[in-house]
């Protein structure tokens, strides 16, 4: 059976939710959790001038919504209010799971973390239901959602609850995370980001597992966060850099970055669009170009260091709302790496080994 991270989210994914109104016009605001109805996150949006204002729906129920909308959902999948609400499709995330373990697969990370809803009970079912494995992840995502109790918390105080949480179990619960992350990072990283990856490196030395990083959009970030976590006495070789595939463009700067030697992580396979809501600078690539991009660094010697996922967080792209589901990489990706010179080893090191190792504890 094939083991393979892919990442899905339960969580809502609003603290990226842009308002509507200002689409693709105006820098991104600054998003930050409101009250709760109804068990739902309202969250607030706060403009560049300060105001705030309730998130409002656009224009269609999700529940009824029609073939014409997917492709204006896959276009804009931080404007809908509704499409953030993934905590919502446990039924779905079952279905989904047993199609990904018919295609082969046998292990999911799911790494939402504190900040985004992580909800452990649920995950623990879900593998109980379905069979499939599924590694849930420890400590804190990006600075806005940051509570003032963590903000308040020293590096050790952090450091002490990432290890709980991974050797006790968390949230109340007995469920314990098999990793660390993804850490939220954004850019510039904020003092609370920082002392949240000096508190995880801390945290790694003690236990030796694996910890995977949410850099923020901007090239540097990953040198960056590479560089407090090693001054924190972190282990580069097992850390996982996600979100490459918007990170760092230019080919002889990927190289200089992974040479440092961590994970290098292609995880918004399924991903196509043209504007990227959050840095209108960035080109989102395609599943192509992910696909060149991975072969690059095959030929550059880097296959042991390459994982691959989907990142699913936003309900648009579950296969109930007609996207491409937790199956994409298994049933379409890897024809397409062996159609590009990519091959059955490579395939088998990047989603079975790679994975297997980084996931181990040292
Ligand atoms: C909640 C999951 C997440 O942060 N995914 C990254 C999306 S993006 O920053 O690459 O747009």
């Amino acid at each position: 059976m094939v083991s393979l991270v892919i990442l899905f989210r339960f969580s809502n994914h609003a603290p990226r939710f842009r308002n509507p109104a200002r689409r693709f016009r105006n820098p991104a605001p600054h998003f930050r959790p409101g009250s709760c109805g109804l068990g739902l996150m309202v969250w607030l949006c706060e403009s560049a001038a300060g105001d705030c204002r309730k998130v409002r729906s656009e224009k269609f129920a999700l529940s009824t919504h029609q073939a014409r909308d997917v492709h204006w959902l896959q276009q804009n999948p931080y404007s809908h209010w509704e499409n953030l609400m993934l905590c919502q499709e446990i039924e779905a995330l079952r279905d989904e799971l047993l199609c990904f373990k018919k295609a082969g697969g046998g292990t999911i990370v799911e790494n939402t973390t504190t900040g985004i809803n992580r909800d452990l009970p649920a995950l623990r079912k879900l593998a109980k239901d379905t069979g499939v494995n599924i590694v849930a992840g420890a400590g804190y995502y990006v600075d806005v959602t940051h509570s003032d109790e963590t903000r308040k918390m020293s590096v050790e105080k952090l450091t002490d609850v990432m290890v709980k949480e991974v050797l006790h179990g968390a949230d109340g619960t007995d469920i314990r995370c098999g990793v660390i992350g993804e850490i939220g990072t954004g850019w510039p990283i904020t003092e609370s980001e920082k002392k949240i990856l000096r508190a995880t490196a801390h945290a790694q030395k003690q236990l030796g597992c694996p910890v995977i990083i949410h850099p923020g959009r901007n090239r540097a970030a990953p040198l960056e966060i590479v560089r407090i976590l090693q001054e924190a006495g972190g282990d580069i070789s097992k850390t996982v850099m996600s979100h490459l595939d918007r990170t760092i463009f230019d080919h002889a700067e990927l190289l200089e970055f992974a040479k440092l030697g961590s994970y290098l992580e292609y995880d918004l396979f399924g991903t196509e669009m043209l504007d990227y809501p959050f840095n209108l600078n960035i080109d989102m690539p395609s599943d192509c170009q992910r696909v060149q991009r991975l072969a690059f660094l095959i030929k550059e010697g880097y296959e042991d260091r390459i994982l691959v996922a989907h990142d699913i967080h936003t309900k648009n792209r579950l296969t109930k709302y007609g996207g491409h589901g937790y199956s994409h990489i298994l049933k379409n990706i890897v024809p397409k790496m062996l159609s590009r010179g990519i091959s059955q080893k490579q395939v088998d090191k990047i989603l079975i080994e790679n994975p297997k190792q980084w996931l181990t504890f040292k």
